[in-house]
């Protein structure tokens, strides 16, 4: 079974909008889950933009399926995990200025980084995947850092999709193929959609869990908006 994580990023973005509590990011977080969501994703980042890091500790109080964290692993970001011990961590080597995730972790050059990071959240018994470009040279390290998890980036299949499906997914069929054999779990995300996530899944062997937020909050919005419309006239009537 695929695992489907919800992202709720985007909910505290649109919350944020406003300076109040709407809408409200811990309500949204379990109401997915009692829509079937099998997990809930967070990616706090340092300017809090979306999601805060006193959101996180709210919902470590709420979520019932598994709770990962994504971030880049600062002091700040370690500290706030080994607190609200989800049961995943996920690395992502994000620039504080980015404007989303834009690449995965080079686990050559931060070997040694990674490791230590890595055993520390292990020996808090917080499961840990790292993002990574589907390189299998990057798979390879992230086996010999001691991830349990790597999570493959699939912006470029998102973007390689729409041109020649077949050719996106390569790539990232031969690294499951290598995390498999190097007894890694296997994770995907970024801008996985309705449109792209039925071949992924189907396509790519030994998939664990995906964690969709961006297109999933849009479609939510194209899919809602009869409803509520339908609802406003109703009241108005
Ligand atoms: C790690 C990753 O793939 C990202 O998609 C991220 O979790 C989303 O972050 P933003 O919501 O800040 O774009
Ligand atoms: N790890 C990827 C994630 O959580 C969601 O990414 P996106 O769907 O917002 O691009």
């Amino acid at each position: 079974m695929i695992r489907l994580s919800v992202n709720i990023n985007k909910i505290a973005t649109l919350r944020n909008a406003r300076g109040g509590d709407t809408p409200n990011v811990v309500e949204s977080a379990k109401n997915l889950e009692s829509f079937g969501a099998q997990g809930i994703t967070v990616h706090p980042r340092p300017d809090e933009r979306h999601i805060r890091y006193a959101d996180v500790n709210e919902l470590t109080k709420v979520i019932k399926t598994e709770f990962n964290i994504e971030g880049n692993p600062n002091q700040k970001f370690i500290a706030l995990v080994l607190d609200a011990k989800p049961a995943q961590v996920t690395l992502v080597p994000d620039g504080e200025d980015v404007l989303t995730s834009n690449a995965g972790w080079d686990t050559i050059k931060h070997k040694d980084f990674l490791k230590e990071v890595i055993s520390e959240f292990k020996a808090h018994g917080i499961r840990t995947s790292v993002f990574v470009d589907p390189s299998l040279q990057m798979i390879q390290g992230a086996a010999e850092v001691g991830a349990d998890r790597v999570e493959l980036f699939t912006e470029a299949y998102a973007q390689g999709y729409i041109k020649d499906k077949e050719k996106a997914i390569a790539p990232y069929l031969k690294c499951a193929e290598e995390a498999k054999s190097l007894g890694l779990g296997i994770n995907a995300g970024h801008d996985l959609s309705l449109e792209n996530i039925e071949y992924f899944a189907q396509t790519i062997p030994f998939l664990d869990e995906v964690s969709i937020g961006h297109a999933l909050i849009s479609e939510a919005l194209y899919d809602g908006l009869e409803v509520v419309v339908k609802s406003y006239l109703k009241k108005l009537s």
